[in-house]
């Protein structure tokens, strides 16, 4: 007969731990009645799976205490995600941040470049910035449809235009197209040192920002930061010029 102690102890397991206890059953390999029941003779060898078994529980452990941290994080940072909240006076200010890294400024000003530039050099650099911040929107709205996070709870979704996957916050976007136009602006053209230092500050401002309005939490900018790192690099890797795409260079060409 269970003690009351044990079903005491079993009902007040808290779920994150649900899924250890539930491994081990009255047959598990380390329960202690089936180390006295095999007392006396060589132990078993363990199966493989459930040796694996274990790891996917502590990763999911980890996980979740990664989550419940980035929500709680994330919400205590939120401080202007609503105009009654505690810095809700400087989101005006935010909101202009937030506009400084939305997609369709970037889009139309890089264009508008294209249009105007007179040189091949600044065509080639223009053109590959465009195709850039195209293939951020296209990456940024598969990950976010696929992983399909909801924005945080007390974020306001009154955001300058927005498309379907908007809705979800993982990752986030300005963050990763921030990332992308500061490796590329650093790497393209050729700027002072105070105004490369500016380029740097803006991306850490539009990461916080995005926090503070309570837009994402703050695992979507962490993430969004790194897969615009990252597809900067491939940006590079797949750099177009008039060898490689001639017809794409003639479009362009007065
Ligand atoms: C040409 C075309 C389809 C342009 C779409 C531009 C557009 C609406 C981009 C969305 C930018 C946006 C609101 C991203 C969301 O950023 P988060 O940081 O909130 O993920």
């Amino acid at each position: 007969m269970p003690s009351p102690r044990g079903s005491r102890e079993r009902r007040s397991a808290r779920p994150e731990f649900a899924s250890l206890l539930s491994q081990r059953g009255p047959g598990a390999p380390d329960s202690p009645s089936r180390r006295r029941e095999s007392a006396g003779s060589a132990p078993p060898p363990l199966p493989e799976e459930d040796c694996m078994r274990l790891n996917p529980s502590f990763v999911g452990i980890a996980l979740s205490s990664l989550l419940a941290v980035d929500l709680w994080a994330s919400k205590r940072l939120g401080v202007c995600a609503g105009e009654a909240s505690a810095w809700g006076s400087a989101r005006p200010l935010l909101k202009v941040v937030e506009v400084s890294g939305h997609g369709i400024p970037w889009l139309l000003g890089t264009f508008y470049g294209l249009c105007q530039s007179d040189s091949s050099a600044a065509r080639e650099v223009l053109l590959n910035l465009f195709f850039a911040l195209v293939l951020d929107l296209v990456l940024v709205a598969v990950v976010k449809g696929i992983v399909k996070r909801p924005r945080p709870t007390h974020n306001k979704m009154d955001m300058f235009v927005t498309v379907s996957v908007d809705k979800y916050s993982f990752p986030s976007g300005h963050a990763t197209r921030a990332a992308l136009v500061c490796r590329f602006v650093l790497h393209h053209l050729v700027l002072a040192i105070p105004l490369r230092v500016l380029v740097v500050l803006w991306v850490l401002i539009v990461g916080i920002s995005r926090v503070m309005l309570g837009r994402h939490n703050v695992t979507d900018v962490l993430f969004g930061l790194f897969l615009g790192y990252v597809l900067y690099s491939v940006v590079e890797y797949c750099w177009l010029s008039p060898l490689n795409a001639p017809a794409l260079f003639a479009l362009w060409s007065h």
